[in-house]
């Protein structure tokens, strides 16, 4: 039982908090990685909580575009100060969910911990290391990501920033010849970081290289002031992070050290030889780093965007259930309960699936630091179908809870608006989804003809070997991922038949493609669906604990194989893995795992131990008293200082004084 039980909260809320019929302390341990991982979450969260730093003076909603970006800057650098005083490791808490919900809209150093400083120590050899980490660690360099530009993000061999070898000098000129040259984008990069990696063409000797990453200094270290030959700025408002302090950067013939060229992995002599990589998607490394990390922070997100609207819909009473009766908690209706609980099932899927990849990027990255790159497919593979599958199912998630949430959803005091930009987004950077689906098409189509070609295929695509056999009438966890695997074998070999048949007709290979490219996003996001699904089964079997805990972690796993065999009814009919009865079946008991469900919501989502501050939300908090905080918070709104604002002078008093002349 929790222990959480205790702590005041309205009725509603304790009479769930009551139903728990597990150990919520033990689910938090599973989903910190262990007790003692737990711990540390809550001692950085006490370090965090008691400083009145991270009080904002005023809501951000409320505050300039220059306000809110200084506002958050100030938080960030009162982290960095705090951390060092403190001697805890920035990293240890920011991969921690500590952190969350200090800063609101985005982070102006996000870039520089998570992106820049992963390209310092993947790219740069263990010399150039030693002195940028040195310099970063004592906070003279702040980096960011300098890749995207004006006129290409997606396809990065048409950048057109061009870093080109002077052998004489023995520098490098960086230059932007066109508008379409300018950097776009990377986060920070408007007035925060004085370092940048850049993705710049390499030129040696008039040939193109393609291209490569370079160290760039590009403010002042003591003025701040940007250097000659750099032209820096912020891009504007946004959809949302509207603090990331996303910038443009121009290059006019602006003159670096050979030596700021990152040379892990490819290198410039001083003599101009080119020394290429051992792969040639060595210089995209990064992006795989963070791709993997995505699905670990939309987890998170997701796990922010149930907790609210799980509580809320315990405490929220609607409508008549039953005619003449009280007016139910609307967690009671199906249709909510199916608002809610797959999005809590998704959290779960989310969260095996990230440990996974966490775990193939670990060991794929050491091999490839042996020489052996053969599993680098793979791994690219697998990271940009899980970045992209839970950028859309987080993001997907976060908005129907809060549609779940009804008008009071919308509010910005529900912090539905700030949780939907920041996973929405996720769609966009690093690998736009639908350009990341191609790419994981891409692999599975080469697998499946490999195949076709008599050649044993291995890890996750091992299955695209041989038609799948499905046991039929097998409804079992293990027969449904066998009903799964034929299904995306179906879609895979129709497709890549297609894609013959456009051919034989003497459309050439890439058009045909192109033509087919609806069904490979299908077969992309379908295979991705049964990694995820397979994770979630073989480690919930594996998952130790108490036979409560276990009960939970095997209802959300079923839920979620239903679901989606629900939601893609059609892939297993067609295939014939699955009958109508069968579909029928599973959605039948879909339906029951949500009543069964339902009376654990409360507390599974009270597992995922997030505290009022962090949710940020009036409709979220612990204590369930939603309608008191709606009403304070708008007592904040500035239009609430006054009774009669000074706009009514201006405008609607001139106006109801002229009155109508006609009555048109
Ligand atoms: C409350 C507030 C809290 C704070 C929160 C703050 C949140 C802050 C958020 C800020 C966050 C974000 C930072 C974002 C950063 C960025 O977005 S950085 C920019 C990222 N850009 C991209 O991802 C670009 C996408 N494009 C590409 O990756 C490639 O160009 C693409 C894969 C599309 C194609 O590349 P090409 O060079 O054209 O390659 P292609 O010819 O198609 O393929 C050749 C071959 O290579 C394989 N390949 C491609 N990429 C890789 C790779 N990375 N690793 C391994 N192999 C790769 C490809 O599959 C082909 O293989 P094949 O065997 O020939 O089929
Ligand atoms: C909040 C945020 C933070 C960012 N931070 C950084 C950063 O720190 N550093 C950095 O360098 N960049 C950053 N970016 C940029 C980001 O990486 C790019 O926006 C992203 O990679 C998409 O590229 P694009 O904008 O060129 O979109 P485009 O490629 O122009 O996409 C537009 C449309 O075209 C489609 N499309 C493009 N190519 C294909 C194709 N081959 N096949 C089918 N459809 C295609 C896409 O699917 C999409 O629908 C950030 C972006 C955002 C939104």
């Amino acid at each position: 039982m929790s222990s959480h039980e205790t702590r005041p909260c309205v009725p509603d809320l304790k009479k769930e908090r009551l139903k728990c019929d597990f150990n919520v302390e033990e689910l938090t341990n599973l989903i910190d990685g262990g007790k003692e991982k737990t711990a540390l979450r809550r001692k950085l969260r006490s370090v965090i909580s008691s400083e009145s730093a991270y009080i904002d003076p005023i809501p951000p909603e409320y505050m300039s575009h220059e306000d809110q970006f200084s506002n958050e800057l100030r938080k960030t650098c009162h982290t960095a100060m705090l951390m060092n005083k403190q001697n805890i490791d920035i990293k240890t808490l920011q991969l921690s969910k500590a952190y969350i919900g200090v800063l609101k809209d985005g982070d102006p150093l996000w870039v520089h911990y998570h992106v820049f400083i992963p390209s310092i120590t993947g790219q740069s050899d263990p010399e150039q290391q030693k002195i940028w980490m040195e310099k970063i660690r004592t906070w003279k360099i702040f980096g960011t990501y300098a890749q995207t530009e004006l006129g290409h993000g997606t396809f990065l061999r048409g950048l057109e920033t061009t870093a080109t070898y002077d052998r004489e000098t023995r520098e490098f000129i960086l230059n932007s010849p066109t508008i379409t040259a300018t950097k776009w984008w990377p986060g920070g990069l408007g007035h925060t970081v004085n370092f940048a990696a850049v993705m710049a063409q390499l030129y040696v000797g008039g040939k193109c290289y393609g291209p490569h990453m370079f160290m760039v200094q590009l403010r002042d270290e003591n003025t701040h002031e940007s250097l000659p030959g750099v032209t820096l700025g912020e891009i504007g408002p946004r959809f949302g992070l509207n603090t990331n302090g996303n910038g443009f950067l121009r290059f006019d013939h602006y003159r670096i050290p050979r030596r700021n060229m990152l040379m892990k992995h490819a290198q410039v002599l001083e003599d101009g030889t080119y020394v290429k990589p051992s792969h040639s998607k060595l210089s995209y490394g990064t992006m795989v780093r963070v791709r993997v990390g995505i699905v670990r922070d939309t987890c998170i997100q997701l796990q922010q965007a149930v907790t609210i609207a799980t509580r809320y819909s315990a405490v929220r009473h609607q409508s008549e259930l039953i005619p003449g009766e009280p007016e139910p908690q609307i967690l009671d209706y199906q249709t909510q309960q199916f608002k809610i609980l797959p999005q809590i099932s998704s959290v779960f899927a989310l969260f095996f699936a990230a440990n996974s990849v966490i775990d193939a990027y670990y060991s794929v990255t050491a091999q490839m630091d042996l020489g052996d790159m053969s599993l680098l497919p793979e791994l690219h593979a697998l990271s940009s179908g899980l970045k992209a599958l839970s950028a859309s199912d987080a993001s997907r998630g976060v908005e129907i809870c809060r549609l779940s949430c009804g008008g009071h959803g919308y509010l910005a005091s529900s912090n539905f608006p700030r949780l939907y930009t920041q996973t929405t987004c996720a769609i966009t950077y690093e690998g736009e989804n639908t350009v990341l689906w191609l790419q994981v098409a891409r692999y599975i189509i080469k697998s499946y003809r490999s195949a076709q070609n008599g050649n044993n295929l291995k890890h996750s695509v091992s299955y695209l070997s041989k038609q799948p056999r499905p046991v039929r009438g097998d409804l079992s966890n293990n027969g449904l991922l066998e009903a799964f695997k034929a299904a995306v074998f179906k879609l895979v070999s129709d497709t890549e038949g297609r894609i013959q048949r456009v051919c034989a007709k003497g459309q050439n290979y890439h058009m045909a493609w192109n033509q087919c490219s609806l069904q490979l996003l299908k077969c992309a996001e379908a295979h991705t669906r049964f990694y995820v699904c397979e994770q979630f089964v073989r480690k919930v079997e594996m998952a130790k604990g108490t036979e409560n805990v276990k009960k939970i972690l095997k209802n959300l796993c079923r839920l979620y194989l239903t679901h989606h065999v629900s939601v893609n009814s059609g892939d297993f009919l067609k295939s014939g893995s699955l009958s109508q009865n069968d579909i029928a079946v599973l959605e039948e008991e879909m339906c029951s795992l949500l009543e069964v469900l339902r009376p654990q919501a409360v507390s599974i989502v009270d597992a995922f131990d997030f505290d009022d501050g962090q949710l940020n939300s009036c409709l979220g908090c612990w204590d369930g008293d939603v309608y008191q905080r709606l009403y304070d918070e708008a007592l904040k709104s500035p239009l609430n200082k006054t009774d009669v604002p000074e706009a009514y002078y201006k405008y609607l008093r001139p106006l109801m004084q002229v009155g109508l002349k006609s009555s048109l």
